[in-house]
């Protein structure tokens, strides 16, 4: 896809999570690979109100060439990139769900549903808290996304790859979906997934 239709459908997909609530305020920050380079969206935007000429570019050395100052999360979305190849796009949400998950002890969904274990996988560690936009969370995150597909940053929110943009979107959302079945269901002992399905949905889908 041109830079120019990335462009284009980070700011509709923003909109879009942004207006059924996945992001308020000025949360969360997307990120896409392109041939040249990476796009990132602006640290302090809304996903709402994205504007794709001012969305920030940096190039193949992750220095900034273009578009306003990029999000103070560089690092996160650098370290899911560079450890993962497959990934073409990282979105990062505060999504409340996935978030209020973060804030627990045993911070787990466990596989309730196929989709969940087709977008997220096997695996979703949980990273030490950071302050956002601490550089020194870049080993962690880039350590975990070697072996996992999603984060969720402690008391902060989750981070999940796809390989384009629109797959990112799609798995955030199931993510969150996840979360708030997980919470919904977490004191009524819900039938899971087994072992067996989690490795056939793996190998039919993964
Ligand atoms: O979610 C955020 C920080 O974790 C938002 O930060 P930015 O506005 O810098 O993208
Ligand atoms: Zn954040």
């Amino acid at each position: 896809m041109r830079e120019e239709d990335q462009r284009q459908l980070l700011v509709s997909l923003g909109a879009s999570l942004f207006a059924r609530g996945f992001s308020v305020g000025s949360a969360g920050n997307i990120s896409v690979r392109l041939p040249d380079g990476y796009l990132m969206t602006p640290t302090n935007s809304s996903l709402g109100r994205l504007e794709a000429a001012r969305i920030s570019k940096l190039d193949l050395e992750w220095r900034h060439v273009g578009g306003d100052k990029p999000t103070k999360e560089v690092f996160l979305h650098r370290a899911f990139l560079d450890a993962r190849p497959d990934a073409g796009a990282v979105v990062h949400l505060h999504s409340t769900h996935a978030t209020a998950i973060s804030c627990l002890e045993e911070a787990v969904i466990p596989p309730l549903t196929p989709y969940f274990v087709m977008r997220v996988g096997r695996r979703l560690p949980l990273i030490p808290y950071y302050r956002p936009g601490d550089a020194a969370m870049e080993p962690a995150i880039h350590a975990a996304a070697r072996e996992a597909k999603a984060v969720l940053l402690a008391n902060h929110g989750p981070v999940i790859c796809g390989p384009t943009l629109t797959d990112a979107v799609n798995a955030a959302e199931e993510l969150e979906e996840a979360a708030r079945l997980a919470l919904m269901l977490r004191s009524l002992n819900p039938r899971l997934l087994t072992p067996a399905q989690v490795d056939d949905l793996l190998n039919t889908f993964g």
